[in-house]
This record gives C-alpha cells, sequence and structure tokens, in this order.
C-alpha cells in the first residue's frame, strides 16, 4: 500500500511521473498536487478523455459542416493507422485493406474521397486518378512529399533512398541509381535462368510429368530472394538450403532469408519485442544481429575491392564505387550504403515473389493465354536454345501477363504523400466530361494515390476487372502507361530488375510446363478466381493468401 494522501480522504496515494505519461495540458491539470489519490487520477482521465472526446467531435463536426469539393467517406478509424490498421474490413470497420475490400463501390461517385475517421485518425484524401497521382509524385518540384512517419519502418537499417526526401533523396539517388543499368539487368537475367535451373533439380521436378505445387508463393519467394540475395548484396546463393556452421552458427544466406522472411513482423512492431519469448522473433532478431555486423565488414571488403579494381555488377559493389566516385559533399556514409541494400530486400522481395505469383495464377485459368505466350516463346527462344538478355524485349507478351497480373493485385498498393504548403490540385472532371477545376489544399493534407483506385479506374481499363495482358502487348519498355510501379521521379527504381526476373523465369517455366489450377470437385474456373485470387491480404504489401498450383509437362513443342 503506498503512502496515505496527504488530503483530507485519507486514501492510499501514488506518486506520478507527470512527463512519461501525460501531455503538458494534462502536467498542468495535475500541478496543483504531485500526489494524488486514485479517485482524483480517475477524475482527471475522465476529464482529459472528456476533453479529447469532445475536441475529436467537434473536429469532425468542423469536417462535416465545411463543403468539399469531394465527398466524404465517414469511418470509426483511419484504416491506416493505429489502431484502425490493426484491423481487416468488415461490415463495421475499414481496415487496412479497405481500399480492395471496397474497391467497387468507394470510387463510384468520384474518382477522389475524403475519408473522415470518427474516432482515430485524420482525414486525408484517397484519389484513383493518375492526374491527380502525377501532381502529388512530382518529384522535387512538387509541393508534395512522402511523410516521414510512412516510411519510418524503414529505416531500421540505415536512411535510405525510398525513405528520404528533397537534397537528401537526391544525394541517395545519385548513389544507388547508377547500380541499375544493363550490367545488373544482364546478371538478373542470367542467374535467373540459373536459379531455374537448379529449382528444377533440387526440386526433383526433371522427370516427372506432373508437379505438385502446394503453396506457389514458396517458390516464388525462394526465387525473388535468390535474386536479391546474388544480384542485389552480391552473396553467392543457391536452391539447396545453406547448411548450418559447425558451431550451429547461422550462415549470412540464411541469416539473410530470415531477416526477408521476419521483415514484416518487424516493420510493424517496435524493436523491444525482440525480447519476446516468441522464437519467430528471437530468431529473426538473431539474424539481423548477425547481419548488421557482417554487413559492416562487407561495406570495409567491398570498398578495398572497388579500389583494387573489381568490376562485379551487383547492386551494392556498384553503390560503393558510385560513392567511392562522389565528392565528399554527396558521399553516403557506411550506414547509408547499408540502408540502401537493404532497402532491394523490403522493397523489392515480397513484391517480386506475389506479383509472379499471381501471376502464375492468372495463367492457371487462362489457357488460350498461355498458349500465345508459349507461341512467343517458341518463336523467339525455341525449344531447346537458353534464353538470353537481348530476349527481353522481344518476350512483351510474357512480360504483359506480368504486368497484368501486378495490375489486378498491386503489391505496391497505395503511394502516401503530405502537402508541404497551402497549395491547389488541379482536378479532373467525372469520366465522360472535359474540362478540369482547382481545389485548394492546405498544407498538411495527407494524399493518397490508391492503386487499387487507380488500377480498377474504368477511365483507364475497359473490363477493369478481366485478367488481359494483351492491354500490355507492344507496349515500350518502362513506358508509364503502366503505372503500378509509380510514375514519375520517385517511381520504382528496381522496375526493370523485376520485370526481367519475371519475363526470364516465366518464359523457361511456361516452355516447359502448363500451369493449371488447383480445383475443388466440380470447381469452375470463375470459381476458383474468386476463391484464391480474390483472398488478398494487405501487411507492407498486397499479395494473395497462399495457393497451390500444378505444374504438367509440355508433351510437344
Ligand atoms: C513487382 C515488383 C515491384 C513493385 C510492384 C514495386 C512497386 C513500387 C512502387 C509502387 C514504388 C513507389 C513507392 C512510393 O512512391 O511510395 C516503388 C519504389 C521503389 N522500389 Fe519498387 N516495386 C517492385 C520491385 C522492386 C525491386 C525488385 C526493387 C529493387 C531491387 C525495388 C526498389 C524500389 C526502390 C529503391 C524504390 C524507391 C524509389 C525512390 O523513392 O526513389 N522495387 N516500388
Amino acid at each position: 500500500m503506498g503512502p496515505r494522501c496527504p488530503s483530507r480522504s485519507g486514501h492510499p496515494c501514488i506518486q506520478v511521473n507527470r512527463e512519461l505519461f501525460f501531455s503538458p495540458l494534462e502536467s498542468a491539470m495535475l500541478e496543483s498536487s504531485s500526489r494524488i489519490s486514485w479517485p482524483q487520477v480517475i477524475v482527471v482521465f475522465a476529464a482529459v478523455w472528456g476533453f479529447n472526446a469532445l475536441r475529436r467531435i467537434f473536429r469532425v463536426v468542423k469536417v462535416a459542416l465545411t463543403p468539399s469539393e469531394f465527398p466524404k467517406l465517414y469511418t470509426p478509424l483511419y484504416p491506416f493507422s493505429f489502431p484502425g490498421g490493426l484491423f481487416t474490413s468488415s461490415s463495421w470497420i475499414d481496415g487496412r485493406d479497405w481500399h480492395w475490400v471496397r474497391r467497387f463501390q468507394t470510387y463510384r461517385q468520384n474518382e477522389t474521397v475524403l475519408v473522415v475517421p470518427i474516432l482515430a485518425g485524420k482525414p486525408a484524401l484517397w484519389s484513383s486518378n493518375m492526374d491527380i497521382g502525377h501532381q502529388v509524385t512530382g518529384g522535387h518540384r512538387s509541393t508534395f512529399i512522402k511523410p516521414p512517419d510512412s516510411s519510418g519502418a524503414l529505416l531500421a537499417w540505415g536512411m535510405n533512398i525510398t525513405s528520404a526526401e528533397g537534397p537528401m533523396w537526391r544525394k541517395h539517388r545519385r548513389v544507388v541509381s547508377p547500380a541499375f543499368g544493363p550490367e545488373l539487368y544482364k546478371l538478373v537475367w542470367n542467374k535467373t535462368r540459373e536459379i531455374y535451373r537448379d529449382m528444377i533439380e533440387v526440386e526433383g521436378w526433371k522427370d516427372s510429368a506432373v508437379v505438385d505445387i502446394p503453396v506457389i508463393q514458396k517458390i516464388t519467394a525462394k526465387v525473388a530472394f535468390l535474386l536479391i540475395s546474388t544480384c542485389g548484396f552480391g552473396f553467392p546463393s543457391t536452391w539447396e538450403d545453406s547448411p548450418r556452421t559447425a558451431d550451429d552458427g547461422m550462415p549470412i544466406q540464411e541469416a539473410l532469408r530470415i531477416v526477408a522472411e521476419t521483415s514484416d513482423l518487424f516493420m510493424v512492431f517496435p524493436e523491444w519485442l525482440r525480447f519476446l519469448p516468441i522464437s519467430r522473433i528471437r530468431e529473426g532478431s538473431l539474424a539481423r544481429d548477425r547481419l548488421r555486423v557482417f554487413m559492416q565488414d562487407q561495406v570495409t571488403e567491398r570498398r578495398a575491392l572497388v579500389v583494387a579494381g573489381d568490376k562485379r555488377p551487383d547492386v551494392f559493389t556498384i553503390m560503393v564505387k558510385a560513392n567511392e566516385d562522389e565528392s565528399s559533399k554527396y558521399q553516403l556514409d557506411d550506414s547509408e550504403l547499408i540502408g540502401n541494400v537493404f532497402i532491394m530486400l523490403f522493397g523489392g522481395h515480397e513484391t517480386t515473389a506475389n506479383s509472379l505469383a499471381v501471376t502464375l495464377g492468372y495463367l492457371s485459368i487462362h489457357e488460350e493465354i498461355q498458349n500465345e505466350l508459349v507461341e512467343q516463346i517458341m518463336s523467339v527462344i525455341g525449344p531447346t536454345r537458353d534464353p538470353e538478355y537481348d530476349d527481353y524485349l522481344k518476350l512483351d507478351k510474357v512480360l504483359a501477363a506480368f504486368y497484368e497480373a501486378t495490375r489486378l493485385i498491386p503489391a505496391g498498393h497505395a503511394l502516401i504523400r503530405q502537402a508541404t504548403e497551402d497549395t491547389v490540385l488541379t482536378v479532373q472532371n467525372p469520366i465522360g466530361e472535359d474540362g478540369t477545376k482547382t481545389v485548394p489544399i492546405p498544407k498538411g493534407t495527407s494524399v493518397i494515390l490508391d492503386m487499387v483506385g487507380v488500377q480498377y479506374n474504368p477511365r483507364y481499363f475497359e473490363d477493369p476487372t478481366d485478367y488481359k495482358p494483351s492491354r500490355w502487348y507492344g507496349l515500350p519498355a518502362d513506358s508509364e502507361q503502366f503505372t503500378a510501379f509509380s510514375i514519375g521521379p520517385r517511381a520504382c527504381l528496381g522496375r526493370r530488375f523485376a520485370t526481367v526476373e519475371a519475363t526470364c523465369f516465366l518464359a523457361l517455366l511456361l516452355r516447359d510446363w502448363q500451369v493449371l489450377p488447383d480445383l475443388r470437385a466440380r470447381e469452375t474456373k470463375e470459381a476458383w478466381r474468386e476463391r484464391v485470387l480474390n483472398d488478398v491480404h494487405v501487411s507492407i504489401t498486397m499479395k494473395a493468401g497462399d495457393f497451390p498450383i500444378k505444374l504438367a509437362r509440355r508433351k510437344s513443342f
């Protein structure tokens, strides 16, 4: 029991560390006494809670009464913040996947809506219009930035190109972008070919007529991981799992794999989570510690190699070289170099793996499209020749199949931006009407470019729900007409990395195998699509839930 209260109440007292628990306002309310009783604490909390509730009601009413150019959507909690982001959407709440679940309703009236949370979070504009997208992702001349809290979770390994803004972003871009050139893409292509062969061998599919793959995501995640590991980090890796060292130490490839697999966990939850007695978290922490030390040594080692004239084309080595070539004003420090190597793992692994998995999912229920692709594959590389990087641009139908699946389930599902000053947006009139209007946007307003909304917007796509790779046949390489990698100066730096990998892998796989859905008894392909490809989950990326597929060896060419 605590000391007796000096007031006449005689209740036991507690000591309150005001700075720790209370805001300045709450501290002021406690100013008169440093020793208070439980009933007094409850009264103070009730008062503070009541005050905050009133303030929130006032704010919501104010937004409700203020005329807006955009329809207002009221929701209990803001879907992308705490605690709204903990939920998935249901009839009573809009959770973190709300833009997927309500994709056919949200923009019926207008391509942009004002989302107004009632209980927690701030109002924000959500848009499915690419013209607005161009204005908010417009680079250094834009009055919109990525708000720092939207990518804070990516900073665990150091400042990086994805999280940086303004002059800092330009400094990172100067060092990181030289790595993304033809030498890297050739390496990605050749490694994909090697990994495909390795996979067939190690998985024991070489002499199989039919292969059942219980979870296709496990295969595509491994492909994407090995590509980032070898071409991004420059760590030689094979399909065979790395053996543990004699002292049961964690090999570096294994550490990287665990970090990749637990990245979501560590991005969503704070660092103290590592002390929880949960094996996956402990293993993740161990892997992170192992990699931290290793990467620090690696920077020194790569620097020495670069000075000695080493010409390895992996991203890490080229980045270290570009950094050495910079004047000291523009050089990145070691933690920034490491931050940028890791951003490939966080930005490029899950995204590519999931897009590749859903491409196989869509192809499995569209035999006629597979046949079209196989016809192109045969005419470009024939039945036996190894595909070369020079074939990449000729396999446009294969790339189109990947694009179209990435459109329907866009891994990069929401681009979050914030106005840095009072500004305006030029807003197109509704579909079918010419002209635009100018809408004032106050400083601090969040604008979210909803990639699901954009990819299902009938302004841009006829029959937007149909899987139609032919929309993209013959599209010039890296055209911004395909928007799921974003557009403008902050568009995806790894776009060609991902598309080269996907095109090579799909060309090899489709040449050898017919991809089939694992249908339930009496299930139609449409029902399969509804059950499997509609089961979409949102965490950092957007992805389809795990699903099986079958491969049947092609009999004749
Ligand atoms: C299908 C695969 C991928 C998709 C759909 C995708 C999508 C995106 C999107 C939408 C953005 C813009 C994010 C924003 O502005 O908020 C982005 C940025 C970025 N992506 Fe990707 N990405 C993919 C693969 C990759 C790969 C393989 C890498 C690296 C190897 C990569 C590296 C990056 C980087 C570094 C940025 C930040 C660029 C900057 O801010 O200057 N991505 N990606």
